[in-house]
This record gives C-alpha cells, sequence and structure tokens, in this order.
C-alpha cells in the first residue's frame, strides 16, 4: 500500500469571478519509506500541494490519503505528520531542548520518554552539545537542524519539507542536503521535499515529481527524468545547462522538436555547423554558445579538450542514441 496516494488532486483558490484553479489533477502513489522531491518553477503550485497533503489547504477535489486514511478532512495535527519550513521559527527564549520538546510536551508525552526522543534526535543531528544554547546561540546551519530536530522527536508517518534550505548559503546547503540523505537512511521515514531548485532535486530524490504550471509533467526516477524527459518542459527545466531544444535540426523529424543535452555534443570534422559567438568557462568544463542556422545551440567542452574561439565555424556531432523527440503541438515525447 502506498504511504501516500494522490488521486486526480485539484485545488482551487477563490469563488465565483475570481475562482483560480490552481493544481490540475495530480496523481502519484508513494510508497513507504521514499524521499520524494517536488520541484518546479515559482508559482507552479509546489508549495500547494504539500500543503494539501499537510492539511493546511483544503483539498478542492480529488483524493489524498496517508497511510489507509482518506485524509481529505482529517485535521493537521492527527495527520501523523510533520512539517520543516524555510522559515523555521524556533522559540527564542527557549533552549534548544525546550523547542525541540515542546511539540511532545503539549501533547503531554510523559517527561522520559521526551527526554529520550530529544536526546536521540540530537545524537542523530549533532546537537547534543548545544542543548542548552538559545536559538540566537546557533548559526543558521545549527538553527535548521533544531527545526529538524522538532519533526523528527514526533516521530512522524511522513515529513513534509517545504523548501527548508533556502535561507542557507551554497556551502552549507550542500552540507544539510548531505545531513538530510543520512538522516533518511537512518530513519527510513517516508518524506516530502518541495524545492524550486533542480540540482537539490535530482541530488536528494528516488523519486522526482515534477511540477509546471499546476500539472504534473513527469514523476520518475532522477536517472529517468533526466534520461527520459517526458515533456520539453522537463527537457530544459533538468539539466544545467538545459537541453538543446531545435526545431530545424538535421536528420529531425516532420512535426517534432530535436533535443540534445550539451554534453552528449562532440565538436569533430563534420556534422551541424555552428558558429560560435560566446564562450563561458566553467572550472573545469566550458560551454560554447552558438548558432545553428537561426537557432540558439549551446555545447559543453570537457577538460582537456581543445577550445573554439568566438566568430569561429566548428562541426558538432549528436552521440549516437543521444538524440530525444518531442511533438511540436503538444510538447510530449515521442
Ligand atoms: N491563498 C491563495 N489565494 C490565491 N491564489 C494563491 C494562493 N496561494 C497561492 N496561490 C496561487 O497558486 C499558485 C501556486 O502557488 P504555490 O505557492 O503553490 O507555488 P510554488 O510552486 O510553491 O511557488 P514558490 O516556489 O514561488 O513558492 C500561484 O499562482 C499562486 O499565485
Amino acid at each position: 500500500m502506498a504511504a501516500i496516494a494522490l488521486r486526480n488532486v485539484v485545488k482551487k483558490y477563490g469563488k465565483g469571478k475570481q475562482e483560480l484553479q490552481v493544481i490540475h489533477g495530480v496523481n502519484a502513489e508513494i510508497a513507504k519509506g521514499e524521499f520524494i522531491v517536488i520541484v518546479g518553477p515559482s508559482g507552479c503550485g509546489k508549495s500547494t500541494l504539500l500543503r494539501m497533503v499537510a492539511g493546511l489547504e483544503e483539498i478542492s477535489g480529488g483524493e489524498i490519503s496517508i497511510g489507509d486514511r482518506v485524509v481529505n478532512n482529517v485535521e493537521p495535527a492527527d495527520r501523523d505528520i510533520a512539517m520543516v519550513f524555510q522559515n523555521y521559527a524556533l522559540y527564542p527564549h527557549m533552549s534548544v531542548f525546550e523547542n525541540m520538546a515542546y511539540g511532545l510536551k503539549i501533547r503531554k508525552v510523559p517527561v522520559d520518554e521526551i527526554k529520550t526522543r530529544v536526546d536521540k534526535a540530537a545524537k542523530i543531528l549533532e546537537l547534543s552539545h548545544l542543548l542548552d544554547r538559545k536559538p540566537r546561540q546557533l548559526s543558521g546551519g545549527q538553527r535548521q537542524r533544531v527545526a529538524m530536530g522538532r519533526a523528527i522527536v514526533r516521530q512522524p508517518q511522513v515529513f513534509l519539507f517545504d523548501e527548508p534550505l533556502s535561507n542557507l548559503d551554497a556551502k552549507l546547503r550542500a552540507q544539510t542536503r548531505l545531513e538530510i540523505q543520512k538522516l533518511h537512511r537512518e530513519l527510513g521515514i517516508t518524506s516530502l521535499f518541495v524545492t524550486h531548485d533542480q540540482v537539490e532535486a535530482m541530488t536528494l530524490a528516488q523519486r522526482m515529481l515534477v511540477m509546471n504550471a499546476g500539472n504534473m509533467e513527469q514523476f520518475g526516477t532522477p536517472e529517468e527524468v533526466y534520461h527520459t524527459p517526458a515533456t520539453t518542459f522537463v527537457a530544459s527545466f533538468i539539466g544545467s545547462p538545459p537541453m538543446n531544444l531545435l526545431k530545424n535540426a538535421q536528420g529531425g523529424r516532420a512535426g517534432a522538436i530535436t533535443g540534445i543535452r550539451p554534453e552528449h555534443l562532440d565538436i569533430g570534422t563534420d556534422g551541424w555547423q555552428v558558429r560560435v559567438e560566446t564562450i563561458e568557462l566553467l572550472g573545469a568544463e566550458r560551454l560554447v554558445y552558438g548558432r545553428l542556422g537561426d537557432e540558439q545551440i549551446i555545447v559543453r567542452i570537457e577538460e582537456g579538450q581543445p577550445s573554439p574561439k568566438p566568430d569561429e565555424t566548428i562541426h558538432v556531432r549528436p552521440r549516437e542514441g543521444r538524440l530525444h523527440y518531442f511533438d511540436a503541438q503538444t510538447g510530449r515525447r515521442i
């Protein structure tokens, strides 16, 4: 049985003339213990979807189950979930221990049990030596760990994360990502994690649910989403730099858009003619921005390969089996 099931989930805001549908029938079955990332651009509806699972937003249509219960009409407090937000407001006057214990205290969990759970969570999160500190005496990363600790001590069936890393700097984000992965390995709790950052999604997800404008574009492993994107949207959203999507590529199919990732083009003596415009240095690699006829194309050059110069004309060849085709009308993979 699915730990979480979304069945034709619809969300509308407002009433009458003001009514606006923002989620258009999402279906997904999430297995017990899976780590799922919901990813998409700003405004695509990912927070709304998460908040409906949490019970913070009403569901306008369809059904959400957690475990064997349909939760459409179940209060958030009774859904057996714990949520970690971007703005992880800790109580400033309480110590780390008290912050982590608070949710259990109001649920009248016995004092000994609270201590055991908080100590265990603190150990996992490497917060044991900070339990007496106040939030202002902690770094941003440590505060975020306390917020996660608050969720862990609840021992919920499901963790919901709403962009919990967006307030951290790049280095701390990467480090906290590793901690979240470790946490998931140790606890195995079914998790839904929302982010607009596709790199974060690719590195954290066991499966990712890619959203665009209220629609689920694809639900699959990071490998599936990268190697067989279901739509042109997914092809251009996942992967950095994005997949080249060409209307008039040589060897293309009638009525189809041809897709090729910048890392799957090789410079050689024959193939597509590309006029080089600019070169971008990315540490070990280079990105060549050029024109193929009247379309833009990006080619990635690996370390050690000779780099072309602006205004030069080069030849590039797509690697065997790396071309993708999408219906020019619908954008769907062919
Ligand atoms: N309370 C509300 N009333 C009306 N419209 C809303 C409300 N909350 C969200 N929306 C709209 O619903 C859509 C989805 O919003 P949502 O916050 O879920 O997007 P998101 O993908 O999480 O974006 P972001 O990454 O910017 O947080 C947006 O168009 C937003 O304007």
